[in-house]
């Protein structure tokens, strides 16, 4: 039986220098030309192999492996005129290369959202080392919704924990937590 492909960084050995002094890298699209540069000036956090619908993947992988930055610390250095959002009703406005489609980051712009002010982005469109290293595996579940085999998901799962990633069928549940906590402060009813 034919192996479902994760993603190449997680299917080609899961290696991952890290590097405790990491201040950030330049990410950039696939284009051959006149690529698409954004620079990340921190190092990133949470990141995760994520199998919802609309994280970008690279070609044939069923995960894409995202994490995050606070806002601040991303800046669009060249060909930001190639770069289009790809759902502006979505929470996470993604920007991706009009000509590859790779997504270069993805943003939160409510104010209420529990992850407001950190950016999504894909650190192996990098040419650095030292990136932190995904720590879970999230919507899991959801790779059936863009026509992975139900049939394969528990090996997939079987998989995913095999290389240390727990997996679940939303986020970690520390973000989860994040998330409840956000919607009881707006609710009034947050205690500690
Ligand atoms: N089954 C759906 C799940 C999508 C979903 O809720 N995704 C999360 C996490 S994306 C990064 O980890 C989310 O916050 N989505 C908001 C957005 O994408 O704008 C599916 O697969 O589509």
């Amino acid at each position: 039986m034919t192996k479902v492909k994760l993603h190449p960084r997680l299917d080609n050995g899961y290696q991952y220098e890290i590097d405790a002094n990491f201040s950030g890298g330049t990410l950039h699209c696939l284009c051959e030309h006149n690529s698409v540069e954004v620079h990340i000036g921190a190092q990133t956090g949470h990141n995760h192999a994520c199998g919802c619908s609309k994280c970008w993947k690279p070609e044939g992988a069923t995960f894409s492996l995202v994490s995050v930055v606070g806002r601040d610390n991303v800046k669009v250095m060249k060909n930001e005129d190639k770069l289009e959002i790809v759902d502006e009703t979505a929470a996470i406005q993604r920007y991706a290369c009009k000509d590859c489609g790779a997504h270069l980051f993805g943003r939160i712009e409510n104010p209420d959202h529990a992850f407001y002010g950190l950016d999504f982005v894909h650190t192996e469109l990098s040419d650095e080392k030292g990136w932190s290293a995904p720590e879970f595996a999230g919507f899991v579940s959801s790779v059936i919704e863009t026509g992975t085999a139900a049939s394969k998901i528990n090996e997939i799962r079987s998989d995913l924990q095999t290389l240390g990633l727990n997996t679940y069928d939303c986020l970690s549940p520390a973000l989860m937590d994040l998330i409840a906590i956000k919607t009881a402060q707006l609710k009034g009813t947050f205690t500690e």
